[in-house]
């Protein structure tokens, strides 16, 4: 059984995969009279292929019963997919460059202040959280052809949830 660490979300570190949905970091522009601050162009929604268009969907995802067996990889050819947690609760990104090839996949810990936007064509697990009735804001695509390819794995991977803390 393959052993998957997990490692902190950071723009930089996932950046081979798509975008971090945070501020941290970030200057925000003041708005409405100083009344609110934008943080800006945080991500790019890339669905326009093959006459797709924007949607946006909110998901209430339940846990996955430990140990968090990684067996099936998916992405979408035709658009990004972007999810930005509403309930504050850290969850869990998995990504690949090759499904096929263990040491390129990655684990990461996501603060509850922490969306990620996966590329499109960009290997990822579907979502994975840590406690159930974890909601979250997706925007993906809406729209003809085939957007998912999804790939089994030979081997189980397992997620070491002892380095998620770290
Ligand atoms: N099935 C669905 O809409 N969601 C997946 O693509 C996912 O990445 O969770
Ligand atoms: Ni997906």
């Amino acid at each position: 059984m393959a052993i998957l660490s997990i490692e902190p979300l950071t723009r930089q570190a996932f950046a081979p995969f798509g975008e971090v949905v945070e501020t941290e970091g970030l200057t925000p522009l003041s708005i409405n009279q100083g009344y609110a601050e934008r943080y800006n162009e945080l991500a790019t929604i890339d669905v326009g292929a093959e006459g797709g268009h924007i949607n946006i969907s909110w998901f209430v995802a339940s846990a996955r019963p430990a140990p968090i067996a990684i067996r099936l990889m998916e992405r979408h050819p035709l658009g990004s997919q972007m999810f930005m947690p509403l309930n504050g609760g850290d969850w869990l990104v998995v990504v690949c460059t090759d499904p096929h090839t263990r040491s390129s996949y990655r684990a990461f810990a996501a603060k509850g202040n922490q969306g990620v936007n996966y590329a499109r064509n960009c290997w990822h697990h579907p979502l994975l959280v840590l406690k159930d009735a974890s909601s979250f804001l997706v925007v993906d695509r809406k729209g003809g052809g085939d957007n998912l390819e999804e790939y089994w794995l030979d081997e189980t991977m397992q997620l070491d949830l002892r380095t998620a803390a770290s």
